[in-house]
């Protein structure tokens, strides 16, 4: 049952057979009546889950990144019973299937490769439910423009859909600061000299989410928390120097607003990004039965306590990328990507991803607000991704 109002939305799922994704088909599977799943997108690394998914939603086009998929992702079609599907494939499906026009567009893509389908669907008029904060942030003003309506892009992001979900609470004229929550990570509270040496088993042990790895890791170095701070900043538009990180352990908190009267107002719920989902599906109506709500019947404390910076200079870092020019965010971001898959290879250490991107961001000269263009910003990441890997063979 809904309470979302009119026809049913036709809904188009990037990264279908992730962690978002997944979780995404959960919510949709459980309000039919408001949905339609027109198009399916993912990397091409599980055919068979994308075909049964196709199946059980009865799916017209499924995209791959892939193009050497699409033998098995055809075959999987067929074994799964899913009919007459049509199969986009290669860099620039998902973004064909993005700009399709379908009125949602949930993009749970890991990585700025999410940012054209991002562009993509803004651009076909689509309602943006983003997870794929990547996109945002290496687009920064380009998808911020690009979205010609209020509320075109609805954030998924658990600390955003709360900040939304918050800022209902009072006009923007009344909004003093943003708060964010972080678990602060499995490394919360470590020694220098204990995080040193941390396996990627150790980093992908996240206290209170389960999550694709990159995320999972981004956690662990902070670099979450710096990319949600751009991030916010972009969405909302409250200057960085506006926007505090607070640690919170227990992950139910997911984040707060402070008005100028001095009310602060949160949203609180377990953590399951069901709930976030749902809402960027259904926005600004709410879906019913979601998520299982806090219990009070229990005792339960909630704890905050500052961000240990001098460990993790991950958000410090991030306060420098966006003031220091319109490219630096996107060289932050690549420049950390590059270094998760090198800790996930086990190249380089765990405090290896943080320096490094440091020196990226400290070395790039950077392009001024206002002249950011989609050639610029690629240009951007391929210098940090070139950068970072020399440093990382020496490292
Ligand atoms: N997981 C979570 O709880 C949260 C995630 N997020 C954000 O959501 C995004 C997704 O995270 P998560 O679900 O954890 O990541 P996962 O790694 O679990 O899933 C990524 C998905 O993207 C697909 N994919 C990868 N490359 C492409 C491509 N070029 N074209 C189309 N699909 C592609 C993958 O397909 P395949 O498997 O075939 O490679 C997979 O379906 C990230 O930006 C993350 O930061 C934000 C908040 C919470
Ligand atoms: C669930 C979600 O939104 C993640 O981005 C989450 O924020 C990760 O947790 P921390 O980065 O706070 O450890
Ligand atoms: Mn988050």
């Amino acid at each position: 049952m809904t309470t979302t109002q009119g026809p049913a939305r036709r809904v188009t799922l990037l990264g279908s057979t992730g962690s978002i994704g997944t979780q995404a088909l959960d919510v949709l599977a459980r309000h039919r009546d408001a949905f339609e799943v027109v198009g399916l997108a993912a990397g091409g690394g599980d055919p068979a889950l994308l075909a049964r998914q196709a199946a059980t939603f009865g799916v017209a086009t499924v995209a791959v990144a892939d193009e050497g998929a699409v033998p098995a992702v055809r075959e999987a079609l067929h074994a799964a019973g899913a009919g007459d599907v049509e199969v986009l494939a290669g860099p620039d499906a998902a973004t064909d299937l993005a700009g399709a026009g379908a009125d949602v567009v949930l993009n749970g893509i890991t990585g700025s490769v999410g940012l054209r389908p991002t562009l993509a669907a803004l651009h076909a008029g689509s309602t943006l439910a983003l997870a794929n904060k990547e996109s945002l942030v290496v687009g920064g003003a380009l998808v911020h423009d690009a979205a010609v309506r209020p509320d075109q892009i609805v954030p998924v992001d658990s600390e955003h859909s709360a900040i939304a979900q918050a800022l209902r609470s009072g006009a923007p004229r009344e909004v003093a600061r943003l708060v964010l929550t972080a678990s602060g990570g499995p490394f919360r509270g470590w020694s220098a000299d204990d995080v040193k040496t941390v396996t990627p088993s150790q980093a992908l042990a996240h206290p209170t989410w389960a999550m694709g790895p990159v995320v999972t890791v981004n956690s662990a170095t902070l670099m979450n928390k710096g990319l949600e701070l751009i991030e916010a900043h972009l969405l909302f538009g409250v200057p960085a120097d506006r926007i505090d990180v607070v640690v919170h352990p227990q992950s139910v908190v997911h984040s707060m607003v402070q008005f100028v009267d001095g009310s602060t107002i949160a949203q609180a719920s377990p953590p399951d990004m069901r709930l976030p989902i749902a809402l960027g599906l259904s926005w600004p109506d709410r879906l019913e039965d979601v998520a299982s709500p806090c219990d009070w019947s229990a005792a339960t404390a909630w704890t905050f306590e500052p961000l240990d910076e001098e460990l993790f200079g991950a958000v410090r870092l991030a306060r420098h990328a966006v003031a220091a020019s319109a490219t630096h965010p996107a060289v932050y971001n690549a420049a950390n990507e590059q270094c998760v898959a090198a800790f996930l290879a086990e190249r380089i250490s765990f405090l290896d991803i943080v320096t490094t991107v440091e020196r990226v961001v400290d070395e790039h000269e950077g392009t001024p607000a206002g002249s950011l263009t989609l050639d610029g910003v690629l240009a951007a990441e391929r210098w940090a991704r070139a950068r970072a890997d020399e440093l990382l063979a020496r490292a």
